[in-house]
């Protein structure tokens, strides 16, 4: 890869380029990588904002296409360097079965793999997820915790399912030969929830307090942490692990990194409320307004309906037994993996996440 960056001769590929994390990862690539010469971005759903993207020096490759297709995504994979695998199917609401949810999530990234090994990539980096190692079934908090902080990471979701095995495939196949002899070089990376401009659950959120006058109701006691990461900073990191992962091959393959930065620890509602509030809306209550216990029989009967409901339409709202319990149990992150291995330092202070993001919601549909 060296030679091939001194002539900018870089091809990247980004599978899922056109989701939340994808697009940002895309345009800061665009943006922070000198050394790309193509940027191929695969997904099943291509967004009309790639034209913009095709008028730069870079050449720009839309590619429509299923990672479940592994003809798809070795026709993708042929030829690039690096490939940031972050197309997945996102869903702890219950909109699409645990099969489709494996098999996109699972075979996808397998495919990705064995398209590496045949067409002789030799740099994957995977978007995996802090649900690999928690919040558990048991609800038992991770406070602060590294990559290295003991945790019993047991999982019934099959989203969570899901991303662990997904990630246990990417990590255990980092050394292996690809085409051309060489190793194959592996590495996970795993976000909290991510945050900022398109997040989709804050647009819900943003939109139930406006039908609600203005107002949302805690639900969650204001102690609980939630891990909350920007997404802008969650592409950079991306961004550096591709570029350093030829150059600290033997540090960074097979390795597990939580994507972090200064966001502040907050339950989930408070932390929300940063971004909320100063578009116009309030979190009422010191405390929450109902009884866990109510909450918890509200979730139970939520997962009813849905299931009554599957013939006649989808219902899928936020709150069920499994968002929840992640909710309402304290997990955050505190490492400095990234700096140490890569030297990865926020790209975005929290100040200038929570503007960026705050004026984002001012442009969301509905707003005042
Ligand atoms: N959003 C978060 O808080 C969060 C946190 C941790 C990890 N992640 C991970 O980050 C990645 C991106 O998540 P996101 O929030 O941007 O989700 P997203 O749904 O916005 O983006 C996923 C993209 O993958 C594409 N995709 C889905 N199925 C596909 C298929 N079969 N073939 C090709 N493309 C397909 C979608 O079209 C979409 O553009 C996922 O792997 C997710 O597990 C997300
Ligand atoms: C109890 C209700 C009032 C609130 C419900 C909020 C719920 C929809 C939120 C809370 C936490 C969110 C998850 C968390 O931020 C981290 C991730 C990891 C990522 O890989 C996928 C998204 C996910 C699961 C968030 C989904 C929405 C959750 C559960």
């Amino acid at each position: 890869m060296a030679d091939s960056a001194q002539t900018q001769e870089l091809v990247y590929l980004v599978t899922g380029g056109c989701g939340f994390l994808g697009e940002h990862v895309v345009r800061m690539l665009l943006q922070r990588e000198p050394r790309l010469r193509e940027l191929r971005i695969f997904d099943l759903h291509l967004g009309p904002w790639l034209e913009e993207l095709k008028t730069g020096p870079v050449q720009v490759t839309a590619i429509q296409g299923d990672v479940t297709q592994a003809h798809e995504v070795a026709a993708a994979v042929a030829g690039a360097h690096v490939v940031i695998h972050t197309a997945g199917l996102v869903d702890v609401f219950g909109k699409t079965s645990p099969e489709t949810i494996h098999e996109v999530n699972v075979q996808g990234t397998q495919n990705v793999i064995e398209a590496c090994v045949q067409t002789g990539t030799r740099f994957l980096i995977y978007t995996s997820s802090m649900e690999v190692v928690g919040p558990n079934i048991k609800g038992q908090p991770f406070y602060r915790g590294n990559e290295n902080t003991p945790y019993e990471a047991v999982h019934r979701h099959p989203y969570p399912c899901s991303k662990a095995l997904a990630e246990r495939l990417v990590l255990e196949a980092n050394g292996r030969e690809v085409l051309g002899g060489l190793p194959l070089v592996t590495c996970a990376l795993r976000p909290t929830g991510i945050y900022g401009e398109g997040h989709q659950i804050m647009r819900d959120f943003y939109h139930q307090g406006l039908r609600l006058g203005g107002r949302l109701f805690r639900a969650i006691p204001a102690s609980v942490e939630h891990g909350r990461v920007y997404v802008g900073n969650v592409a950079w990191m991306h961004v550096l692990v591709a570029r350093e992962l030829e150059h600290r091959a033997a540090l960074m393959g097979g390795q597990v990194y939580f994507c972090y930065d200064n966001s502040p620890y907050k339950s989930y509602e408070d932390f929300n409320m940063e971004f909320l509030g100063p578009c116009g809306l309030r979190l009422v209550g010191t405390r929450p307004l109902m009884p866990y216990w109510l909450l918890v029989l509200l979730a139970a009967l939520n997962t009813l309906l849905q299931w009554l409901l599957r013939p006649l339409m989808l219902y899928a709202p936020l709150l069920n037994p499994y968002t929840l319990a992640v909710a309402n149990t304290t997990f955050t992150v505190s490492t400095d993996k990234a700096r140490r291995h890569f030297g990865y330092e926020p790209l975005f202070s929290w100040e200038e996440s929570r503007t960026r993001t705050i004026r984002w919601v001012q442009t969301v549909e509905g707003s005042a």
